[in-house]
């Protein structure tokens, strides 16, 4: 058995980077179609689709509804763990393909004459019938990015374990957030060249090379099944069972880096979607020049994850990182929320932007290489799909929250901006509050962590590589 996995392909270092370049590539697909809406806002508001401003946020959440409350996330896990990486990969690659292809249809012309648009339009009249099936396909599409998100977690496991796991985990995800740059500089140019419904079907067609880079993982992963032959089988007593989903959420460690997950993300994700109209109020510039200042985000933060990694591979302090993580997103969210406008400037804003970078990389670079320590590994793929279950819950509401808040705030702005006042812009002191609240919250978690951690042992402090 030991001889089998000293020869097996995880061994190569040339074999794991290869699966790694592989399964993340996918990702970079995958995030560049999350977002490959964002930047068209305005376009969308026009002719043909008119979506307006609610209509165009409610499609946002949409990523998230069935993954929440259908629980299919939560499924998600237990079908990784019953039927294995390979079934799962190819499941959550023909998903992401089959709802990207919803929402292309959604926006071509020839949706518009079907007697499905005319069905869909019958009802709920403030949503038009193109907005309804890109919904739905973006729901089926979400399904698919977080199956997909939790069976590369646990692909990384499989090839890295006692190696340069966090790295490795580092380097998909600075993969991933090259996407989200990617599309915020491409999907306008595509969107000139046919509008929304041309940077879709871009976005659909870098889904399918994306399955295609899946698909070519799986033969490495049953090769490398096959060499470690009876080493990877495991017994009847190891199987997955859905009894294990109680010893999931009855584990304190699990609950501890679940609910800071919430709360950091929480902070993350749905501040992305409102940054470049804070920036812009807040540094009196155009959208435009606010968004390019705020793509270097995603780009900053991911190229620092993976050296974040390597330093956990090493080193350890996983839960310490966590906790310094925690506590630069709450001075960065109380700079954008209490400095005021006029002492706020472009310095002021790149620097704070680079804080909350940091931020960015510190907490998902220790987080994820942590799960495998508090739980076993028979079930992993479940412990990943639950925690991202816990996730989604708060990314699907806190943008709502945000919302409510930017509006309850500043009564009669949005108003004033619908009319056309000249100067009319929010404040985001108050959603900023709210954000940075998030982190005191998450601060208090991660000191929760350090103490679970040394009371049962998980070795969170401790370096990946052995
Ligand atoms: C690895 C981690 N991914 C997630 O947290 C996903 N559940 C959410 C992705 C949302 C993309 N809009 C990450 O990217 O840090």
């Amino acid at each position: 058995m030991t001889e089998k996995i000293q020869h097996a392909l995880s061994e190569s270092k040339t074999a794991r980077w290869i699966a790694l370049i592989l399964i993340s590539s996918t990702m970079f697909f995958a995030y560049f179609f999350v977002d490959v809406l964002a930047p068209l806002q305005e376009l969308l508001e026009k002719s043909p689709t008119f979506w307006k401003p609610e209509v165009f946020g409610m499609i946002g959440g949409g990523e998230f509804v069935l993954n929440v409350v259908a629980g299919m996330l939560i499924i998600s896990g237990i079908i990784l763990d019953k039927m294995g990486i390979r079934f799962t990969l190819i499941t959550a690659g023909l998903t992401m393909v089959l709802g990207a292809s919803l929402k292309y249809y959604a926006l071509t012309e020839g949706f518009t004459q079907t007697a499905l648009a005319s069905f869909l339009g019958s009802f709920i009249s403030g949503i038009p019938a193109s907005a309804k099936l890109a919904m739905a396909g973006f729901a089926i599409f979400g399904v698919g990015v977080e199956m997909a998100g939790i069976t590369v977690s646990k692909t990384i496991v499989k090839w890295f374990k006692g190696k340069e796991m966090a790295m490795a985990m580092g380097l998909e995800m600075a993969v991933a957030r090259l996407g989200v740059f990617a599309v915020f500089q491409l999907s306008p140019v595509f969107a000139e060249m046919g509008g929304p419904s041309k940077s879709v079907l871009m976005g659909l067609i870098f889904l399918c090379i994306g399955f295609m880079t899946f698909f070519i993982y799986t033969f490495m992963d049953r090769k490398l099944d096959k060499q470690l032959g009876e080493a990877a089988q495991l017994e009847p007593e190891d199987e997955f069972h859905l009894s294990d989903l109680g010893k999931i959420f009855t584990n304190p460690g699990f609950l501890t880096i679940a609910g800071l997950c919430v709360l950091f993300y929480s902070a993350i994700f749905p501040f992305q979607k409102f940054a470049t109209n804070m920036l812009s109020s807040k540094l009196d510039i155009s959208l435009k020049e606010a968004s390019a200042y705020f793509s270097y985000f995603p780009i900053g933060a991911g190229l620092l994850t993976p050296f974040i990694g390597w330093f956990l591979d090493k080193k350890g302090k996983g839960a310490s990182v966590m906790l310094y993580g925690a506590m630069l997103l709450v001075v960065s969210h109380l700079i954008f929320a209490l400095v005021p406008a006029e002492s706020f400037n472009t310095a002021i804003a790149l620097i704070t932007i680079v804080i909350l970078g940091v931020a960015f990389s510190l907490v998902p670079a220790s987080m994820w290489p942590s799960v495998p320590k508090i739980v076993e590994a028979r079930y992993l793929g479940s412990a990943y799909g639950c925690i991202f279950w816990i996730q989604n819950i708060g990314l699907m509401l806190v943008p709502m929250l945000i919302g409510w808040s930017l509006s309850a705030s500043n009564p009669g702005v949005s108003e004033q901006i619908a009319a056309g006042v000249e100067g009319a812009k929010y404040n985001y002191m108050v959603p900023e509050l709210i954000f940075a609240g998030f982190g005191v919250l998450a601060i208090g978690l991660s000191i929760v962590l350090r103490v679970v951690d040394r009371k049962k042992g998980y070795g969170l402090e401790l370096p990946n590589k052995k």
